[in-house]
């Protein structure tokens, strides 16, 4: 466990700008410009994120929870650094492996193998480490010669093992997650639940988004419950999902 990790936000915000269908037509957007010249577009802001504080320590196992639309994914975006905040500050000391948004990077036409390559860049590996495993990656997917063939030919059950074997093929010392994933068939998920347990069980920092509180409990030791955006309780993760529970049977 790196006794260094650590993840410092300070009133960060996330904002979101949209346009409603109405606002991008042609027909209104011609209508603004000769009758309204004087008022400029006014996309709707959505805030995502407000004003969150935030310290994540080496040892911290935090739990991010909250209804739909609390802000849970855009605060996951942000301390990968997919995101960055509208306001406030992130500071991050550590590397991250990012362990959500599962499909991003891959390619359709490309064959497994490139496939590996692309995946695992955008996670957060250097490519010299991926080289370094792709043995290793290609093993752990157990699909042999049909890593040399075009992604689109896969079953959905095989892009998950691709997916899953790239992911957990680098290390991190801040991980980040949405859901432990239900991959594959049996013998596979028991493999790939193994391997995800070494990893989070390396890491000095793991955030976990998700709505399976049993997970939460047996993973999480902090959490903190977002609503609207803010973060309205932060404590263990027995006071937070109390609180979470009980505003929730309201
Ligand atoms: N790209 C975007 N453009 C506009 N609004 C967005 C965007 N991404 C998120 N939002 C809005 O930001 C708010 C928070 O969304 P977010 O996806 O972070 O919620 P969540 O807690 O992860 O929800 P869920 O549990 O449903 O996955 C929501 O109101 C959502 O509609």
């Amino acid at each position: 466990m790196s006794p260094q990790a650590h993840i410092m936000l300070r009133n960060v915000s996330v904002t979101f700008p949209v346009l409603s269908f109405r606002d991008r037509s042609l027909r209104s957007r011609f209508v603004r410009a000769v009758t309204l010249r004087r008022a400029a577009a006014r996309p709707h802001i959505v805030t995502a994120l407000d004003g969150i504080d935030l310290d994540i320590r080496a040892g911290d196992r935090l739990a991010i929870v909250g209804a739909n639309g609390a802000g849970k994914t855009t605060l996951l975006r942000v301390l990968a650094g997919i995101y960055h905040p509208t306001a406030g500050s992130l500071d991050v000391l550590g590397r991250r492996l990012s362990l959500f948004d599962l499909s991003a990077g891959f390619d359709e036409e490309a064959t497994g193998y490139e496939n590996i390559m692309r995946r695992g860049l955008v996670i957060g590996a250097r490519r010299i480490e991926i080289d370094a495993r792709r043995a290793e990656i290609a093993e752990f997917t157990e699909l042999g010669d049909r890593l040399d063939l075009p992604l689109r030919t896969y079953s959905s059950g095989m892009m998950l093992r691709l997916i899953f074997a790239v992911a957990t093929a680098v290390e991190g010392e801040i991980v980040l997650l949405d859901e432990w994933i239900g991959v594959g068939d049996q013998q596979f998920r028991k493999k790939a639940r193994l391997r995800l347990d070494e990893i989070v069980a390396r890491a000095g920092i793991l955030v976990l988004a998700s709505h399976d509180l049993d997970l939460i409990k047996s993973t999480c030791n902090r959490a903190i419950l977002l609503e609207q955006g803010r973060i309205v309780v932060s404590g263990t993760t027995e006071e937070v999902l109390a609180r979470y529970l009980g505003a929730a049977k309201v």
